[in-house]
């Protein structure tokens, strides 16, 4: 018997969210978007556009000057500071400024992430390897985070986002230092990651991890959403064809 597909339910909220840096930086002018459990969605935009502020407004790293912003169920606005703990284990994070300890070792540095939510050292140490199996760092298990290049860093801060398998991944220019090969395996983990459930916002300049994809691309011009790419929703991980056509907003 033919059966409907369940409606996807919406894991991220934002309504009429605006951020303006002091002193008069408009950076977000009322941005309204949904994102649905499940999805894979790219923003991108000239440098400057908006891109990383409004991840980390949902990341809760920066509040909003207006407007409202849910993310799994949680409405952040009303989000108390002690209870922001509940956040940070439903989104995992990657973001350009990496935030590794450089003293410590790749393996401490993602083994963190998994030792503050309790996961036994033997998961840890398994889960630690897989991922640096994946991302081609094998090899840097006890290599200090502070000897390693740009690139390779970039992929210890993707592995320590990861590691718990969060609800929502959001990832800032994942791939910016990276070669070809490398970001087809940066790509290919959370490609994996979604196929498991989990809900991926991406910020880019690199067209090619977005083309002829099929997923969501959403174009960022001086802090508005200049035009959306809306693609099927049907299948969350596979490429899928595209059904709407671009709308150009009427800015
Ligand atoms: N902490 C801050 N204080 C003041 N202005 C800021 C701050 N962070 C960002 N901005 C400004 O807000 C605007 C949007 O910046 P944002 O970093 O979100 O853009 P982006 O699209 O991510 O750029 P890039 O592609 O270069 O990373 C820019 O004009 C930027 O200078």
């Amino acid at each position: 018997m033919h059966q409907t597909p369940p409606t996807p339910s919406t894991i991220v909220d934002l309504v009429k969210v605006s951020k303006t840096y002091h002193p008069d930086t408009q950076a977000l002018v009322d941005i309204s978007l949904n994102v649905c459990q499940g999805e894979i969605l790219f923003l991108t935009g000239v440098s400057g556009a908006g891109k990383t502020t409004l991840l980390r407004l949902i990341s809760h790293i920066e509040r909003p000057t207006k407007g409202m912003i849910e993310v799994a169920g949680i409405d952040l606005g009303k989000l108390p500071r002690n209870k922001i703990h509940l956040l940070r284990r439903k989104v995992g994070t990657a973001y350009q400024d990496f935030k590794l300890l450089s003293d410590r070792t790749v393996a401490d540095n993602i083994a963190i992430a998994m030792e503050v939510i309790y996961r036994p050292s033997s998961h840890i140490e398994q889960r630690t390897r897989t991922l640096l199996d994946q991302l081609d760092l094998a090899t840097k298990y006890n290599t200090r985070a502070g000897d390693l290049s740009r690139g390779e860093q970039q992929r210890v801060a993707i592995a320590r986002a990861v590691a718990n398998n969060p609800e929502i991944v959001l990832a800032d220019e994942p791939t910016g230092n990276l070669d070809a090969e490398t970001t087809a395996r940066v790509m290919e983990l959370f490609y994996q990651l979604n196929r498991q459930g989990t809900t991926l916002l991406i910020a880019t300049h690199d067209r090619s991890l977005f083309a002829d994809t099929g997923h969501r691309v959403i174009e960022l011009r001086s802090g508005k959403i200049k035009s959306t790419v809306n693609r099927s929703l049907k299948n969350i991980s596979e490429p899928t064809e595209e059904v709407h056509t671009v709308q150009e907003s009427e800015q």
